[in-house]
């Protein structure tokens, strides 16, 4: 069978981690360049739907026998915004359409100037490096400079954690604007002005880290951290000393010293909550509620001496993945609330489950606005593939992987940790640098293991959900699912653990025979194309089919 006319051929994948360590500045650039060149391309070809894929509810077999006994496969190349399918002996280019690259228009038209934030915030950005903002912390930031309540829901990795860092350091703290302050100076030396909320102590760090950069050194201690594991009373003696203007914690730790009477917010002006569906879900649920009912709340302070029920404070709700139980949440707490997606910004009245804006297929019920919210949660530039692996094997699996991608930064999720240990073992005994990370590590053997991934003494971080939401690692290249996430959300969460800011980046779910229509599924929900793959002779190997998709 000649090979220009099969449809069973094989695709092998190179050239993986290209876009890796680039400075953010230069990064930037390429956007605004790629952006440009995108939206060309997109006009010209459409997009992909599901339908164009036919996607069936099994995964696609390779022609007869196994990958590598196939002659005349064709081989992509993958580099320089290029895909390339050439005939293996031959090396010939068989079509060249489309760049490889789907990049999100992640940097936004406009400069931080044009944001309106004080020039000490500006010099702060400029002296850490951050010179354009994104879209969506174009966006979010004028809106909530202005006073609006605001959901925020952008893709993983899009820069949330600025958009929200930005208005409000622009209102409170060394950097504020001073015309802009409504309060007196003593409030301002006393009082707790802005809390961050986050559903671990790695995030919550993480945001305490992002804080401290634009404070910078003289100012760090404007900064509490109060999140669990760490020393409770070193927390409240700092929050007496140091009386910082904000204060970035975990529910429970919050709602602890909160009780003890040692944390003063009733004049705080800014409530965030970050990863939001996570943080109203069941198990924070009581120290939410506290949190939300004490914050920014002053009791009896009505101008007629009544109880005055509405909060005094701005709320802002962030996730990469918001169900409509949000929205109608925030609609019930929130003055003139607003939802920021992306580049636009929509009045929370106006949207509802079935919304565009909720997802990129018209929806008909609440439950399906939910599902649907997932699919504008990942950035566009991710690949996902899945491969079928006998449990046994799976490790095995893991190890091809890494060597078929080239892969230098890798994060491999399971769902329980005592299988972590297991993992790990077996990575370090075919000599691949592994470590494992779970809550019950403690709180120095998490922040150790997390520095040594950072910095590449680690290559495979082994992990459970602890690490899906909010982490942070620029490098990290590859993400597979050892063991399948329990929906799409989950999906979402841990994937983005790739690709940030609009960097390359490598999903691979690895899953036994029985659990295909479960990748089937999310792949439906997520709106995405998921690519049947296979590790031969260290190389990734899809269908000649998908190879289209890859384009
Ligand atoms: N304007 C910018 N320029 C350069 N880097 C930026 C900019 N904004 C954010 N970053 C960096 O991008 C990375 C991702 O940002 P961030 O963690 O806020 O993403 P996120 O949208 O909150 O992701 P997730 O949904 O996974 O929590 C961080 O390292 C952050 O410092």
């Amino acid at each position: 069978m000649a090979a220009s006319t099969s449809t069973r051929f094989l695709v092998l994948l190179k050239d993986f981690s290209a876009f890796r360590k680039i400075s953010w500045t230069c990064a930037a650039t390429n956007f605004h360049r790629q952006s440009r060149f995108l939206c060309h391309v997109a006009k010209e070809d459409g997009s992909l739907t599901l339908a164009s894929l036919d996607l069936g509810n099994k995964p696609r077999k390779f022609g007869k026998g196994k990958a590598m006994k196939l002659e005349g496969s064709f081989v992509t190349e993958m580099g320089q915004g290029k895909v390339r399918a050439v005939k293996k002996d031959k090396m010939k280019v068989v079509k060249e359409k489309k760049p490889a690259e789907i990049v999100s228009p992640l940097f936004s038209a406009k400069s931080f100037e044009e944001l309106g934030l004080p020039d000490s915030l500006l010099d702060s950005l400029e002296r850490e490096g951050f010179s354009v903002p994104t879209d969506v912390q174009s966006a979010a930031v004028p809106a909530i400079i202005k006073g609006h309540d605001a959901v925020i829901q952008s893709y993983t990795g899009s820069g949330k954690t600025l958009a929200y860092l930005l208005p409000i350091l622009s209102e409170i703290g060394p950097l504020a604007e001073k015309s802009r302050s409504s309060h007196s100076e003593n409030d301002k030396r006393t009082e707790i002005q802005a809390m961050i909320v986050a559903p671990s102590r790695e995030l919550g760090m993480q945001i305490v880290r992002e804080v401290e950069k634009l404070l910078g050194p003289v100012h760090r201690r404007m900064v509490q951290q109060l999140v669990g594991g760490a020393n409770r009373m070193r927390q409240e003696e700092a929050l007496k000393k140091n009386k910082p203007a904000i204060v970035v914690g975990t529910p429970g730790r919050i709602a602890e010293i909160s009780k003890g009477g040692k944390l003063h917010t009733h004049g705080c002006r800014f409530l965030v909550l970050d990863e939001v569906d996570e943080l109203l879900s069941f198990n924070f649920r009581e120290d939410i509620h506290r949190i939300l009912e004490h914050v920014g709340k002053r009791s009896g302070a009505g101008p007629k001496g009544e109880v005055d029920e509405r909060a005094n404070r701005q709320t802002i709700l962030v996730s990469a993945t918001v169900p409509f139980s949000v929205i109608r949440a925030a609609k019930s707490w929130s003055h003139e609330p607003v939802l920021v997606q992306a580049n636009k910004v929509t009045p929370l009245d106006t949207v509802q489950p079935s919304a565009p804006v909720m997802s990129l297929t018209p929806t008909t019920s609440e439950a399906d606005g939910q599902i649907q919210t997932t699919i504008q949660s990942l950035p566009p530039a991710l690949k996902h593939y899945y491969c079928i692996s006998k449990h046994q094997h799976k490790v095995d699996t893991l190890r091809r992987c890494v060597h078929a991608l080239d892969a230098q930064s890798v994060i491999a999720f399971m769902n329980h940790s005592r299988q972590l240990k297991d993992v790990v073992y077996k990575l370090e005994a075919r000599g691949m640098n592994s470590a494992e990370m779970h809550g019950d590590l403690g709180k120095l053997g998490r922040s150790t293991v997390l520095k040594k991934f950072k910095n590449g003494e680690i290559k495979v971080l082994v992990t459970n959900e602890l690490s899906a939401r909010g982490l942070d690692v620029a490098e990290c290249d590859l993400v597979v699912n050892l063991e399948l996430p329990t929906d799409a959300v989950h999906y979402a969460h841990r994937a983005g653990r790739t690709g940030r800011l609009g960097r390359k980046g490598t999903v691979v779910t690895v899953c036994e025979e029985s659990q295909v229509f479960i990748v089937k599924k999310m792949e439906k929900q997520l709106g995405l194309p998921f690519l049947y793959c296979e590790f031969v002779d260290g190389e990734l190997v899809v269908t000649e089919e998908d190879k289209a998709i890859i384009r």
